[in-house]
């Protein structure tokens, strides 16, 4: 049955909503629910912070020292902490979910930002937040919960960060404070790995075996969970000799056979290029490519690409710096260092053979995320000469990592605040040549001059395709509020914004035995500007909304997503 509720527990359950009415549809269960947690929330002291510290990241860029309540509760809940651990219960639909979508949709991000005393500075740092939608012939069932990774669990516990997080390390123990050797511990806590966080907060795959796992930088945050109750079922254990290059790719490309991922070599800059088979735990190294550059570290490889028969190694000028990991205090770009004069690059390798068929230079640029790659037969000789790749390019400038930081985010009040970004297209020769270009595919004003958090009808994956969906920006901010469909063929794009939203990825779900690549669903969990959040459904080919469902509170932005099937 459909309700109003404006109780005083649900008034109070988000303090962003403190002074607004929460008018909300949902089942019955779901609002005693929400009734009885909301209570619950208040005796929770973990929880229940009201100050965020914001400290100065250094001398080049600073940021004041304390922020105070009053901009925690002017900020979008985009930026603030989730109330609590878990929540789940029904959800009200408005509109249609098609009959075919069956499955559920899991999300990973970053949605705990403070812990004890403590309050996070960068959007990356926050514990593990999964959300669910589990579409059950026209219903949806969702949930929220945070992952028990190590680093949450002892936070929780200590009431401080005990590991290292993407811009964050714990402060040493006091009676380390005199001790001359607590530096040469520290070194090696970091290089063993030890003290590397396994807050799996980036992402959530399938393996093509059906097991559900959330993953971040380092290889020890590859954490097992059980779609249905977002429980944490244990650390992913790989059963190979890799796991002492301590990092991967944060996004490995998975498909219902395999798993291709890239393991930086910090020590004799590089990468290895593995593939696990579904059903396994081992990883085989299939080739190793040699940074170009001449620089210590080898390139971020946040996410690469893959075509049917090739694996794209990107060596971006944004690199590891072994200074910046010794730091204590964060730069403004972080562990990496920005090094355009070592070149930037593009290269290939054979999924079979493991050989380096490409390595091209390319003009300088700054993406987390490659949107798709295909081979291309330009003569008609009936073999691939030239490969296209797609990502979402910050217009070669590193400004965006330090841009993510949660003041910025949270006083961000619809500017032009971040660099413009784009899609950029690498065109990769095959044919031994040194250069490869970087284009802007589509005019950046079309989608807003924002460009981030993309996703493709996974059935074109390696494929020539067409469509890209993403967030994008409704000018006149470049802030990603709006979700776009790019038709990288004609040209054009497709938006869809309401007014104060942040919406995270949108992710395309196909409609079983679809003959077009746009006909599906686009799925996409939107935070509102009045401190609630909703479920949005878009049509993939008009990309008009179909459904919605809002949540009985507010939910924070999310990372990535994957699509779990009903079995
Ligand atoms: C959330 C996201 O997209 C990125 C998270 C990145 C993390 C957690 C990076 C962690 C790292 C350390 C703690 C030290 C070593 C380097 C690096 C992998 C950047
Ligand atoms: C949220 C983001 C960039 C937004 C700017 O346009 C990047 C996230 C990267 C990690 O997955
Ligand atoms: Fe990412």
């Amino acid at each position: 049955m459909a309700s109003l509720i404006t109780t005083k527990a649900m008034m109070s359950y988000h303090h962003v909503l403190s002074s607004t009415r929460i008018t909300t549809l949902c089942s019955d269960k779901a609002i005693e629910n929400q009734q009885r947690k909301a209570k619950l929330q208040f005796s929770h002291r973990f929880f229940s912070r009201r100050t965020i510290s914001a400290a100065v990241i250094n001398s080049a860029s600073p940021v004041p020292e304390k922020e105070t309540v009053e901009d925690e509760r002017r900020c979008h809940v985009a930026w603030t902490s989730v109330q609590q651990e878990k929540w789940e219960g029904e959800l009200t639909v408005q509109g249609t979910i098609p009959t075919w979508l069956n499955g559920t949709y899991l999300r990973n991000g970053p949605g705990l930002w403070n812990i004890g005393d403590h309050d996070f500075r960068h959007l990356f740092d926050g514990y593990s937040t999964l959300v669910k939608l589990e579409f059950n012939d026209g219903r949806i069932f969702s949930g929220h919960r945070l992952l028990e990774s190590d680093a949450y669990k002892a936070a929780k516990k200590h009431k401080k960060l005990c590991y290292r997080e993407f811009s964050e390390t714990p402060r040493p123990a006091r009676s380390n404070f005199k001790n001359p050797f607590s530096g040469v511990g520290e070194i090696v806590k970091l290089f063993s790995g030890e003290s590397l966080t396994d807050n799996a907060n980036t992402g959530v795959i399938r393996l093509g075996d059906g097991r559900v796992m959330c993953l971040t930088e380092t290889q020890k945050g590859s954490i097992l969970v059980d779609h249905d109750t977002l429980e944490t079922i244990g650390k992913f254990k790989y059963d190979d000799g890799l796991c002492d290059h301590m990092i991967h790719s944060a996004h490995p490309i998975v498909t219902e056979r395999e798993m291709w991922t890239l393991i930086p070599d910090l020590v004799k800059p590089g990468y290895r290029v593995v593939r696990m088979e579904a059903g396994s735990n081992k990883r085989e190294v299939v080739g190793r490519v040699k940074c170009r550059s001449g620089s210590w570290g080898p390139g971020w490889v946040h996410s690469f690409a893959v075509t049917e028969n090739y694996v794209l190694i990107p060596e971006m000028p944004l690199r590891y710096s072994v200074r910046n990991l010794l730091r204590a205090e964060p730069t403004p770009l972080y562990k990496f260092e920005w090094c355009p004069n070592d070149g930037a690059f593009v290269h290939v390798m054979s999924k079979l053979t493991g050989e380096i068929v490409a390595s091209v230079e390319v003009p300088a640029y700054v993406t987390f995320h490659f949107i798709n790659a295909y081979e291309e037969d330009e003569t008609g000789e009936g073999k691939a000469t030239v490969i296209i790749a797609d990502c979402c390019e910050h217009n070669a400038d590193t400004r965006i990592l330090d841009m993510l930081r949660l003041h910025t985010l949270r006083s961000s009040h619809g500017d032009d605040v971040l660099p413009d970004a784009r899609i950029g297209r690498f065109r990769i020769p095959l044919d031994g040549s040194k250069y490869g270009k970087l284009e802007t595919a589509v005019e950046a004003e079309k989608h807003g001059r924002a460009m981030d958090m993309c996703s493709i009808n996974p059935l074109y994956l390696g494929l020539k395709y067409r469509y890209v969906y993403a967030c994008g920006a409704k000018r006149p901010c470049n802030f990603p509020n709006a979700l776009s469909k790019v038709d990288i063929v004609e040209k054009n794009v497709k938006m869809w914004h309401e007014h104060g939203i942040i919406p995270s990825e949108p992710f395309f779900v196909p409609r079983p035995g679809a003959t077009h690549e746009d006909d599906g669903v686009v799925i996409s969990i939107v935070s509102e500007e009045n401190g609630g959040s909703y479920a949005i459904l878009l049509d993939g080919r008009t990309f008009e909304e179909i459904a919605r469902a809002k949540f009985p509170y507010g939910l924070p932005y999310g990372l990535h997503g994957c699509w779990i099937p009903k079995d």
